[in-house]
């Protein structure tokens, strides 16, 4: 997928100082971000209007246009494919160590309110903090 996308954005920057009388590309930079970001957030409301109404053939004509539109705000944005893929990766990177992290947290005895014992280790923290300061 980033390779389609990676094409389409240069071809949308290739597009973007063509004659806007023939270039949608053009004729979207020609009108400013504004401009794309309306196209960009009607695209998005037409995939979601055919998403919930079940139609996946339109979801998926809708979400070409979208990306489209996308491409051509990143590029506007001065935003390149390799800047967003590099946030996934991060992000990626992140939920990698989430996923080490043991699932539930700490077993504590239990008491009436799992609140109030949740909130016990804070105010033995606080006290301790207190203590030190004086
Ligand atoms: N990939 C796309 C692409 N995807 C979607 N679209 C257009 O974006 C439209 C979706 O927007 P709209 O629903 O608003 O279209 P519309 O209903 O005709 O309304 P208007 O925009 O005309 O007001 C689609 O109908 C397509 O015409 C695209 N327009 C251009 N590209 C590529 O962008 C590059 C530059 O093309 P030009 O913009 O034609 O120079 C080329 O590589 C093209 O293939």
């Amino acid at each position: 997928m980033s390779d389609s996308l990676e094409r389409l954005y240069l071809a949308v920057l290739a597009a973007k100082d063509l004659d806007p009388a023939t270039s949608r590309t053009a004729r979207l930079f020609q009108r400013g971000p504004s401009k794309m970001a309306k196209k960009l957030a009607e695209e998005a409301i037409e995939v979601v209007i055919d998403a919930v109404n079940g139609d996946s053939e339109a979801v998926i004509r809708e979400s070409a246009d979208l990306l489209y539109n996308l491409t051509v705000l990143w590029a506007s944005a001065g935003v390149r494919p390799e800047d967003v893929w590099r946030e996934m990766a991060r992000r990626e990177d992140l939920l990698g160590i989430a996923e080490k992290l043991p699932k539930s947290p700490m077993k504590l005895p239990k008491v009436a309110s799992p609140r109030i014992s949740a909130r016990r280790p804070i105010v033995a923290l606080e006290g301790r903090a207190a203590r030190k300061r004086h």
